[in-house]
């Protein structure tokens, strides 16, 4: 195989139909190296919905033992599952954790990647663009363009980041191997429109339930129905105005909502019973505890029955590695809102930002997509900042 990114082994031909290798969807990852934008494209083109991540956790293998055999510094590569963490041992006198998560969301029919003209701007379309295949294009890109870092610098690539937190592959890494996440900052690639955004807002999700009496429905008027007695929980959710909450500095807008419903025993059967799933996303000045408590409150007196949960993260930006990072950069850094695991990192003690390609306005949505300047832009600013002395590949002419 070519140590150089610049010169890679050719994609392996797969024939129609057939999964490709590890190897083939590594050398097409390879192949793309040294253009983040199409290696975006072509990560979309492996889908990795949560729990299904292991065909891309081979090839991202695959592509960090070519960059370690390359002209950059060797890098340690281990795996957990479907999380890969490759770090560099120069012995540097500060470590940067640069981790991403390799998981997205369901596909809406937005696989493979297209190349598209919005407004203007040269994007990629697809699931998974922004939230985010663009942040691990980034990742891939930087460590292959890196040949002597200031700092070591430790990549992360994990699964399950879109689930139930107890799933979340860098919580199973925290417990089974805490010595692969040490660091001095860390930087998640999560969407951030290129610039900084600070903390997270933590998660929670409940089930809030409703009792009834289960009848004959052409004799509806001997039972009670437990879906009619949701509407208090619906109206209490419509009419409510969530909060803006300002934590040093940075304004983290609240969101409650109902994510699901169910209910229901036969078309003839008064329902006796009906779960509203409520996901509530509270600003880092609460803990899960605060906000359980709030939704008990908010919602009595029906009972809740709290089933995921996940603390935020405060901002931090006033820690001199966060500085440092912003300082490089530039801008002006902004809350984010979805959890991240910079609440992880935050939790460890470890400093923590969100950087990475994309708005996170567009993730989840069956219209993802990053735009391609930013892709680029978030690419050169990693290096940049990992290696002053050097400046990104230029993009190949498309
Ligand atoms: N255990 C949590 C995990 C949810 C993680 C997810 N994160 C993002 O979408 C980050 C992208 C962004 O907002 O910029 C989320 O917030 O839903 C859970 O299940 O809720």
């Amino acid at each position: 195989m070519s140590s150089d990114p610049h010169d890679p082994a050719p994609a392996a031909e797969t024939a129609p139909g057939a999964h490709p290798t590890p190897d083939a969807d590594a050398a097409r990852l390879i192949e793309a190296l040294a253009d983040p934008v199409e290696l975006t494209a072509r990560l979309c083109d492996i889908p990795s919905v949560s729990g299904d991540e292991a065909r891309l956790a081979d090839a991202v293998a695959g592509v960090l033992a070519h960059i370690s055999a390359g002209p950059g510094p060797d890098l340690d590569i281990h795996r957990d599952g479907d999380t890969v963490v490759a770090a560099t041992r120069l012995g540097r006198g500060e470590r940067i954790v640069i981790a991403g998560h390799l998981d997205t969301v369901p596909i809406e029919d937005n696989v493979p990647a297209e190349r598209r003209t919005l407004d203007g701007a040269e994007v990629i379309w697809g699931r998974g663009a922004c939230d985010m295949k663009a942040g691990v294009a980034m990742q891939l890109c930087t460590a292959a363009a890196l040949r002597s870092p200031e700092r070591d610098v430790t990549w992360i690539f994990y699964d399950h980041e879109e689930v139930e937190a107890e799933l979340n592959g860098l919580g199973r890494v925290a417990r089974s191997h805490p010595e692969w996440l040490a660091g001095d900052f860390a930087i998640l690639g999560e969407p951030s429109n290129a610039g900084i955004e600070g903390g997270c807002n933590g998660t929670i999700r409940i089930e809030v339930t409703t009792e009834g009496v289960r009848a004959h429905s052409a004799r509806a008027f001997t039972g009670v129905n437990a879906i009619h007695r949701a509407a208090d929980i619906l109206t209490r959710l419509a009419e409510h105005t969530p909060d803006t909450v300002t934590v040093d500095g940075l304004e983290y807008r609240e969101s409650l909502s109902a994510v699901g419903i169910h209910g229901g025993v036969a078309g003839n059967v008064i329902p006796d019973a009906c779960t509203v799933v409520v996901n509530y996303r509270f600003a880092p000045d609460k803990s899960a505890a605060d906000a359980e408590a709030h939704l008990a409150a908010f919602f009595a007196p029906h009972p809740i029955r709290v089933t995921d949960s996940a603390e935020g993260a405060r901002p931090g930006l006033d820690q001199p590695a966060a500085r440092a990072f912003i300082d490089a950069i530039g801008g002006e850094p902004q809350a984010k809102l979805g959890w991240t695991d910079v609440a992880r990192f935050s939790a460890l003690g470890i400093p923590a930002v969100n950087f990475g390609p994309g708005s996170p306005l567009f993730a989840h949505k069956a219209d993802e997509h990053v735009p391609c300047a930013e892709v680029e832009s978030a690419s050169a600013d990693l290096l940049r900042f990992l290696e002053p002395a050097r400046s990104a590949p230029e993009a190949p002419a498309r």
